[in-house]
């Protein structure tokens, strides 16, 4: 699993409580999960099918630095299904656990749509040249 995405808890991400609000951690996974899916499926066009429950093991406090890892664990017809760790770097300890993200590529008809992988990619080699929204052209 990679971490790749590094977050400082701010003053506007805490709960009364005065820990880490749930909501923007998993806002912050929401999007590291699309990110995610755009790069293993190639497609800018991918929507969040399903979150699994979520385990809150440990929490952070203001000015703790948290790390977001994602992993793909099945390449479906149409669908990715992801695992995701958020970890404290201060405690050490894993904040939360989410066993199953699911994202669905869409086509241009705004229908599931057929992504044609099977396996992880490392690399940048499945980014789409042509924004389907924008119509933006990423130069070579
Ligand atoms: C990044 C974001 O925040 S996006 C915003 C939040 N998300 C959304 O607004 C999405 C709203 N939902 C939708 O538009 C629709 O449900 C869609 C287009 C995602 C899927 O439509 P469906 O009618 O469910 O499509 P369909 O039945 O063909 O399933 C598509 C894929 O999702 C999978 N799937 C569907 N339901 C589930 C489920 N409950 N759990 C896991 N996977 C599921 C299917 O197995 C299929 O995968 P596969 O092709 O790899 O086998």
């Amino acid at each position: 699993m990679n971490f790749h995405t590094r977050k400082w808890i701010r003053p506007e991400d805490l709960n009364a409580n005065g820990t880490l609000f749930g909501g923007s951690l998993l806002k912050w996974i929401d999007e590291e999960a699309a990110i995610y899916a755009i790069i293993q499926l190639g497609n800018y066009r991918v929507v969040t099918k399903l979150i699994s429950e979520i385990n809150f093991q440990a929490s952070a406090l203001q000015g703790d630095l948290v790390e977001m890892g994602l992993i793909a664990t099945h390449f479906g017809r149409t669908s990715l299904t992801m695992r995701a760790v958020v970890r404290n770097m201060i405690t050490r300890k894993t904040i939360l656990t989410i066993e199953k993200i699911v994202f669905v590529s869409i086509g241009d008809d705004g229908l599931p749509s057929p992504h044609g992988y099977d396996s992880i990619t490392y690399k940048r080699d499945r980014m789409p040249t042509q924004h389907s929204a924008t119509g933006a052209i990423r130069l070579p």
